[in-house]
C-alpha cells in the first residue's frame, strides 16, 4: 500500500496575501512531517498526530498556539484522535495551558477506560502523565487578542459575519491498509466559556475505519454537530459514492439544512483522496506518491516534489 496522508489548516473566509504564504507552508510542512512518518514505516496514527502537533505548534493556525480566544480572552481547546484499525479513539474537550491537545487526545485513547476528558479532570489527567502545563501567554497571540477585540464590536452588528479559518486537522493510509484521522482546534471566536465544538466528537470532527477511510472536518461546530459531517461523508463512500462525491453531497447537506459551512479532507484505503469545502476557503495538503499537492484559496493549486 502506497502511504497517503492529508491536511487541512481550516475552513473559513479568504485567506488575506499578507498571511497566504505562511498558511500554504503551514499545511506543507505538516503533510510533509505526516509522510515522513508514513514513508519510515510509522502508523497512520503516528502519522496524523505529526501532522497535527506541527500545526498546533504553528502559530498562524487554530489550534495550540494561535488558538482563537472565548469571551473571556481565554484559550480553550479541544481535539480528538482515531484508529481506523479497531475504531479506538480518544478526545479532549475545553481544554489550558496544553500545547499539544492532540498528543493528550491520544494518551486519552491509549491510557484510560474513556473516550473524551473535559475540563478539570483532562488537567489532572495531563499532569499525571506528566505534560507540562504551558503559560497561558505562550498560547495567545497578539493578532488573536486583536482578533477577539474586533469581533466583539462587531458583533451587534453583524453577527452572521465569516470568520477566520485555523482549526487543523490530518487524515493518513499507511503501508498496512489502516488509515487514522486527528483534528483539533481552539473553536470559535468569543465563544461563551464552556462551549465544546464538532471537534472532539468522534463522527463529527473526524471519524476512521480502515473498512471504509478515515475524514477530518472544520467550519461551523454546531451545524457540524447536528449532521455528525464526518461520518455522513463516510456513509456516502460506504454506499458507494466517489470520495469527491460523498464529500459534495454531505457538505451540501450541511448547507441546504442548517446554512452552515465547512470543509472536509478524507481518504479510502485505496488510496484516493479529497479535500472540498463550501466556505470561501479551506487550507490544505496532500501528500502521496512523492508528491505534495497544497491549495489555500480556490483554483490555486500547487504541486510539488517531496525531498
Ligand atoms: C469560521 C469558521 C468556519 C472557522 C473554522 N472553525 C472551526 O473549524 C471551528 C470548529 N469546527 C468548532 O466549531 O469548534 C476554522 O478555525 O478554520
Amino acid at each position: 500500500m502506497n502511504p497517503v496522508v492529508v491536511v487541512h489548516g481550516g475552513a473559513g473566509s479568504r485567506v488575506s496575501q499578507d498571511r497566504e504564504e505562511r498558511v500554504r507552508q503551514g499545511v506543507a510542512r505538516a503533510a510533509a512531517a505526516g509522510y515522513r512518518v508514513l514513508t519510515e514505516g510509522g502508523s497512520a496514527l503516528d502519522a496524523v498526530e505529526s501532522a497535527v502537533a506541527a500545526l498546533e505548534d504553528d502559530p498562524e493556525f487554530n489550534a495550540g498556539c494561535g488558538s482563537v480566544l472565548n469571551v473571556n480572552g481565554e484559550v480553550e481547546m479541544d481535539a480528538s484522535i482515531m484508529s481506523g484499525k479497531d475504531l479506538s479513539s480518544g478526545a479532549v474537550s475545553a481544554v489550558r495551558h496544553i500545547a499539544n491537545p492532540i498528543r493528550l487526545a491520544r494518551l486519552v485513547m491509549e491510557k484510560t477506560p474513556h473516550c473524551l476528558l473535559t475540563g478539570q479532570g483532562a488537567a489532572e489527567f495531563a499532569a499525571a502523565m506528566g505534560v507540562p502545563a504551558v503559560p497561558e501567554e505562550q498560547l495567545v497571540t497578539e493578532r488573536r487578542r486583536k482578533h477577539l477585540e474586533r469581533e466583539k464590536q462587531k458583533e451587534a452588528q453583524n453577527p452572521d459575519q465569516q470568520k477566520d479559518l485555523g482549526t487543523v486537522g490530518a487524515v493518513a493510509l499507511d503501508a498496512k491498509g489502516d488509515v487514522a484521522y486527528a483534528t483539533s482546534t481552539g473553536g470559535i471566536v468569543n465563544k461563551m466559556v464552556g462551549r465544546v465544538g464538532d471537534t472532539p466528537c468522534v463522527g463529527s470532527g473526524g471519524y476512521a475505519d480502515s473498512a471504509i477511510g478515515a475524514a477530518s472536518t472544520t467550519g461551523h461546530g454546531e451545524s457540524i454537530l447536528k449532521v455528525n459531517l464526518a461520518r455522513l461523508v463516510l456513509f456516502h463512500v460506504e454506499r458507494g459514492r466517489t470520495l469527491d462525491e460523498a464529500a459534495t453531497a454531505a457538505l451540501g447537506y450541511m448547507k441546504s439544512k442548517l446554512q452552515g459551512l465547512g470543509g472536509v479532507i478524507l481518504l479510502n484505503t485505496a488510496g484516493d483522496w479529497a479535500a472540498q469545502w463550501t466556505s470561501e476557503s479551506m487550507a490544505w495538503a496532500a501528500a502521496k506518491d512523492g508528491k505534495l499537492h497544497v491549495g489555500v484559496n480556490l483554483g490555486d493549486t500547487r504541486v510539488t516534489d517531496l525531498p
